[in-house]
């Protein structure tokens, strides 16, 4: 039996150990999302690639520009020999940039940008190391000090990207390993000078790596508020709809069914006019959470408004379905809210059909059959009629 109440967060919170007390703080501040060890919406991945490569973009084409500005200092500080060099690396090293910034006019996946990323940052890596090797031991002199700034400069740039811990850490120790190639291949990576190296690049490394994930933190948490419901923590009505109608192209295309139901608690006006809207509030968080427990991952559920809530089920039939939305009922009937000395209880009702050629229609359909289930007493499931479930 699925019997459950729900308690005030602050008498739960005492109750934990001081470990679970950490689990806890670490879930209220994204640990999970912001390590990388949970994987983020779809959606919300398609934000942060269109996000990563504007960036990319943006700096592929600063890169690309600025650098030869550089070549008149490289005619009045450098031998002839070595000027050519440098001419040439900074000429491929421009044009590899430029491509970058033509092929990254467009974006459809997160891999994509991760990718393009990379070769932002491993291109002038390289440019460095081919530095290196063009002027080897002339790189002393000290009025060529500024050469050999570029491996700071491009660990900073890594704190405008939004990386999780995982991906930030991959990232900045590839582009260091890249950097350092030269030091490993003629085995200097001891020297004291080029710990020292290290170590400051390892600093940079940490400060870049904490603003990507303050970064991060605030995107997860704008997109969080602008697609789902604040006191359900379900997805909203336009996100809803939004992930739906891709469900609805996928079940088009593949030939497989998608169900919708639609939920209205019963004579929930009650429950706020006798124990306050505070206690409403709590039989809404419970219902969520029941919809959560009930349904699977796969399952899309949103908070229409109000105290009407929406679920799309991919890959179940309506005879599926039903079966899983009469056991909702049945718990739902088993729930218990305590408020002060009340215990609340209540039922809800439920339409529910075929998502068939649009979405809106089918929310019509659904709405419509639970509308008969109000009618018909309450507390049950009523289905989309038989001629609306035909593609209409
Ligand atoms: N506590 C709380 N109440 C809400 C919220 N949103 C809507 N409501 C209330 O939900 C109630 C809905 O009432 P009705 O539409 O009359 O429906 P009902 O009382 O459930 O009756 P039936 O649907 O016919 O069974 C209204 O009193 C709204 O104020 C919310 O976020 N919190």
């Amino acid at each position: 039996m699925n019997r459950k109440t729900i308690k005030s967060f602050d008498d739960n919170h005492l109750n934990l150990s001081l470990w679970q007390q950490l689990i806890f703080l670490f879930e209220s501040v994204r640990g999970y999302e912001l390590f990388g060890l949970k994987q983020h919406p779809s959606d919300f991945n398609l934000v942060r690639a269109e996000y990563i490569n504007s960036r990319v973009r943006l700096l592929a084409l600063l890169f690309a520009v600025l650098t030869p500005l550089w070549i008149p200092v490289d005619y009045l500080i450098l031998p002839w020999e070595h000027f050519q060099q440098m001419v040439v690396a900074r000429i491929v090293f421009s044009l590899v940039l430029l491509w970058l910034w033509v092929r990254t006019s467009y974006i459809h996946s997160l891999d994509k940008a991760r990718t393009r990323l990379v070769v932002l940052m491993v291109t002038p890596a390289l440019f460095h190391l081919s530095t290196q090797f063009i002027l080897g031991e002339y790189l002393l002199d000290e009025r060529l000090a500024s050469y050999t700034f570029l491996p700071f400069l491009i660990i900073a740039i890594h704190c405008v990207f939004p990386l999780t811990l995982k991906e930030g850490i991959l990232l900045a120790s590839f582009t260091i390993i890249t950097l350092s190639t030269d030091e490993l291949i003629q085995q200097r990576i001891l020297t004291l000078a080029s710990l020292n190296n290290l170590w400051l690049l390892g600093v940079i490394m940490g400060i870049a790596i904490w603003a990507q994930l303050s970064q991060l933190h605030m995107q997860l948490k704008l997109f969080e508020q602008a697609t789902t419901d604040s006191l359900t923590r379900l997805l909203n009505r336009r996100s809803f709809m939004s992930l739906v109608e891709n469900e609805l192209s996928r079940a088009e295309r593949y030939h497989r069914p998608l169900t919708m139901a639609l939920f209205d608690l019963d004579f929930f006006k009650k429950v706020n006019d006798t124990y306050g809207h505070q206690a409403g509030d709590k039989v809404l968080i419970r219902f969520a959470e029941l919809l959560k427990e009930e349904l699977r991952t796969t399952d899309i559920i949103g908070r229409f408004g109000g105290e009407e809530f929406i679920v799309a089920l991919p890959e179940t039939s309506v005879t599926e379905a039903y079966k899983v939305i009469e056991r909702i009922l049945t718990n739902c009937r088993q729930q218990v809210v305590e408020v002060d000395e009340h215990r609340i209880q209540f039922t809800a009702s439920a339409g529910l059909g075929e998502v068939l050629v649009d979405v809106l229609s089918s929310i019509n359909h659904v709405d419509e059959a639970l509308y008969s289930a109000k009618e018909n007493g309450r507390d049950q499931v009523a289905l989309v009629k038989a001629s609306r479930s035909l593609a209409e």
